[in-house]
């Protein structure tokens, strides 16, 4: 910081830094923020945490899952760090169904029983749905108070842990309510992924695609050559031989990737964190997957239908010129390779996407913004609703459920 030029009021310039321990983010706006990454989070002798709890009264949330595997640890780490009597901790129903605005007053009735006051902070320890129900409880409980994300899930560390969105689903809408709230803190410690299903390691990994399609084709690559990224046991080393010059041992390709992700994320949210500017990048594989999880009473979860909407896009990328077939292939081949789905029968059809096709236009302020890809590491928008005529929608679903039969991956 000493040799840093600061602005008029002391601000570092807008931009992302990044550190051995995680990244800092100062945006255009005054909002500044960090994203901690480090291991051993919860070891108590490890007073990260503890650092950004302060002397707060803190009430913490988990899932039942994050409860059975690390509640324990959390317990003695609060325990150690936390005054008798500052502290709770609960544990809340997730799944998509209860990431609803009734979970939002549950959690702030069980903080306000708590005692909770505005110098408080919720604690949330898990993925993406306890962030975003934890993180919208936080900015309308008093107002307005602190919230910390300790980020477990692939999704949580790449994606919902380096933003400022919150939300909960309602009026049949995905994220319909919520709030840009920036967290007091975000701390991602790669070492909660050990136990982290193979299904919802998938679901990051769709996440990471969207980012490397729109902005960085080496990532796209290392995927390439490693769709089996957090999967791999230990001791697999790269050995591909490719000669691009680019191995890597275990735990060095997953941490490029999660490095890389994170930056680019933070990088590209950075200047429009408020999102004024409405065509974002970032909504690549989000726009029709709204509706593929509602529609499909969210059987496909957000990573899987993220990876479908992808997979769509590309498709019409190529139906209009956008993208030769090469790119559309290698995104759908990648998204196949990694174990994701790219078609979902009872969601993909003509009468749901066009419905998504509209209803995205309209939350859009009454543009398209359909974010397809030009190359690998490239992208451009779709600005128009008639600039996706019915018939190159309905050829680019006929291929993608060819892709979806496909036995070879
Ligand atoms: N706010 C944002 O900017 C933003 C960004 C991306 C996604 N999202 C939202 O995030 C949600 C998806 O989040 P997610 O993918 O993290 O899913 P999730 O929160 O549902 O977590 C997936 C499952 O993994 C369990 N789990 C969590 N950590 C674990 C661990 N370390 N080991 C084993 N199991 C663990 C959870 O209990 C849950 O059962 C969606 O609702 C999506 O809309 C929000
Ligand atoms: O899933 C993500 C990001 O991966 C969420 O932050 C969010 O829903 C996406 O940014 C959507 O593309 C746009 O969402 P919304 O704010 O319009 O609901
Ligand atoms: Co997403």
């Amino acid at each position: 910081m000493t040799s840093q030029v600061l602005d008029r009021v002391g601000h570092p310039p807008a931009g992302v830094r990044e550190d051995s321990g995680g990244f800092d983010l100062s945006a255009p706006d005054g909002i500044r923020y960090r994203v901690d990454l480090g291991s051993g989070v919860l070891d108590p002798d490890n007073t990260l945490l503890a650092g950004h709890l302060g002397e707060r009264r803190v009430v913490a949330f988990v899932s039942r899952t994050v409860d059975r595997l690390y509640g324990d640890r959390l317990r003695a780490y609060l325990e150690a760090h936390v005054r008798p009597g500052q502290w709770s901790l609960h544990v809340i129903p997730t799944g998509e169904h209860h990431k609803t605005l009734a979970a939002v007053e549950h959690v702030c009735a069980l903080a306000k029983a708590d005692g909770l006051d505005r110098h408080g902070v919720m604690l949330a320890v898990g993925g993406g749905i306890v962030a975003d129900v934890i993180g919208f409880a936080a900015s309308i409980y008093a107002r307005g108070i602190r919230y910390i994300k300790v980020n477990t899930t692939l999704v949580g560390q790449v994606d919902v842990g380096v933003g400022v969105k919150t939300g909960v689903n309602a009026l049949r809408t995905k994220n319909m309510f919520g709030a840009y709230h920036p967290a007091h803190a975000s701390l991602n410690d790669p070492a909660f992924l050990a136990t982290l299903p193979h299904r919802e390691i998938r679901c990051g990994l769709a996440e990471i695609v969207k980012m490397a399609v729109i902005l960085d084709e080496d990532l796209f690559q290392a995927l390439e050559r490693h769709p089996d990224a957090f999967r791999r046991p230990h001791g697999a080393g790269d050995g591909d031989g490719d000669g691009d010059g680019a191995h890597h041992s275990h735990g060095e390709l997953e941490t490029y990737i999660l490095r890389t992700s994170m930056r680019l994320m933070m990088e590209e949210l950075c200047p429009n964190l408020r999102e004024h500017e409405l065509a974002r990048l970032v909504d690549f594989g989000h726009t029709f997957s709204p509706v593929v999880e509602t529609a499909g009473d969210h059987r496909l979860e957000h990573g899987e239908a993220v990876a479908v909407d992808m997979a769509l896009s590309a498709h019409l990328a190529r139906l209009l010129g956008l993208a030769d077939e090469e790119t559309c292939d290698r995104v759908v081949r990648l998204l196949r390779r990694i174990g994701l789905p790219v078609f979902d029968a009872s969601t993909c059809t003509p009468e749901l996407m066009t419905q998504a096709l509209r209803a995205s236009w309209q939350r859009r302020g009454r543009k398209l913004h359909l974010v397809v890809p030009t190359g690998i590491g490239k992208a451009a928008f779709v600005e128009e609703l008639e600039d996706v005529p019915a018939d190159v929608l309905a050829a680019a679903l006929t291929a993608l459920a060819a892709d979806g039969g496909r036995r070879d991956a």
